[in-house]
């Protein structure tokens, strides 16, 4: 049993929209295909995975040093005990060697890349979808048949008024999502006090709104923006100020009285772990956004799931960032609140698989073995290019 072939290729995800940070006018992504000798269905069995949106492809380094260390790899070095499949935790090893600790910078993305299109092969192999097989091996053998989801979008985007934005929300109600997200802090507070209140008019309750300053502000800002928007209880108030200040967030949750989340720009277990001690976050109420495509993968996501539990958190207080099926089958399989989504947007990446609309807020996975991308026919017309 071998990997025979890692082939990576950036395709672009570009657009117009913008958050507070960054537009989307140059953003691309690696798609990668691992190519197996193990033969099942009569056809070799081919992983695949993709990087989330927000970081642009790490190409360069996973040709020059991530795929070729997978490739050079012997054999028994990937495989499981029993020699039945790979080993996801092996392969991780076998990534990770010869990198210093610290400074995670682009890898965390290129290795999250990689593990998933491992793990997409290894439920494959076992002729599962991923979602089961991590309930049976990593979870407590039952699943959650079907997520929450919630639709984020609410970008800004060139010529976009209050009617246009009032329009997009209610096209996401009529998909079936009873939650909705939107981008804040790229305007003046007035301005996006105004949209605040349109989209609460279109989805009735503070309760179904999150906001997303994508770590806009500084302290006195995000204040500011929390005192401004607590009336309305907002289901979260997120990433309010740059992701690896911690202390920032601790003294923003002296004083905002409800939800926050936080954590999709912190790409590994040190990382995290250094939110959970000193960002003064809060279990009963808070989220974490940690998506294993841009920090690490499934293997490292594992180990921060166990970093929460010994903390007094819960794989309850997780809802990843990225709106991608790999994150789906882990809220499915181990137990998470839910996932992210983005209608329309992103795509061929964002959304699930073809066939299961979203209702009521839920959405159901396919019973297809590995992640589900041949359920999801736009996004399998290209990865099957690689
Ligand atoms: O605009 C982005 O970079 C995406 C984002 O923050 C989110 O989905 O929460
Ligand atoms: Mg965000």
């Amino acid at each position: 049993m071998k990997i025979v072939d890692v082939v990576e290729r950036a395709v672009p995800i570009s657009s117009n929209i913008a958050n507070a940070f960054i537009d989307f006018s140059k953003m691309n992504a690696s798609i990668v295909a691992v190519k197996t000798d193990v033969i099942r269905n009569g056809k070799p069995v081919v992983g695949y995975g993709f990087n989330s949106n927000g970081r642009y492809a790490p190409s360069g380094i996973l040709r020059e040093r991530f795929i070729p260390r997978l490739l050079e790899a012997k054999s028994e070095d990937i495989l499981n005990e029993s020699g039945t499949n790979f080993s996801p935790e092996k392969i991780f090893d076998i990534l990770m060697a010869n990198e210093k600790p610290g400074g995670h910078g682009e890898r965390t993305v290129a290795v999250g890349t990689l593990d998933m299109a491992i793990w997409d092969a290894v439920a494959k192999i076992e002729e599962v979808p991923l979602y089961k097989l991590l309930a049976d091996q990593y979870g407590d053998g039952t699943i959650d048949e079907k997520v929450f989801v919630y639709a984020a979008g609410g970008y800004y985007f060139p010529g976009k008024g209050l009617p246009e934005l009032q329009d997009e929300m209610k096209s996401y109600l009529d998909m079936g999502y009873s939650k909705v997200k939107m981008k804040v802090g790229g305007v003046p507070l007035k301005e996006d006090l105004k949209r605040i209140e349109a989209v609460i008019n279109v989805v009735g309750t503070g309760q179904n709104l999150m906001v997303d300053v994508n770590g806009r502000f500084n302290l006195e800002e995000a204040i500011e923006f929390g005192n401004a928007i607590k009336d309305y209880h907002l289901f979260w108030y997120e990433e309010a100020g740059d992701p690896l200040d911690y202390q920032l967030q601790e003294e923003l949750s002296k004083v905002y009285p409800h939800a926050m989340a936080t954590g999709e720009n912190l790409f590994s277990l040190q990382d995290a772990t250094n939110l959970i001690r000193y960002a003064g976050m809060n279990p009963k109420t808070d989220f974490l956004q940690f998506d294993c495509a841009l920090s690490y993968g499934l293997v490292e996501y594992m180990k921060i799931l166990n970093m929460l539990e010994e903390n007094g958190w819960s794989s309850r207080n997780c809802i990843p960032h990225g709106g991608h099926q790999m994150s789906l089958n882990i809220a499915a399989g181990l137990k998470l609140y839910g996932n992210e989504s983005y209608p329309g947007i992103f795509q061929p990446f964002g959304g699930f698989a073809d066939g299961h609309a979203v209702e009521d807020g839920f959405v159901t996975l396919p019973d297809a073995p590995g992640i589900g991308v041949e359920a999801k026919e736009q996004l399998y017309d290209l990865l099957k290019t690689l």
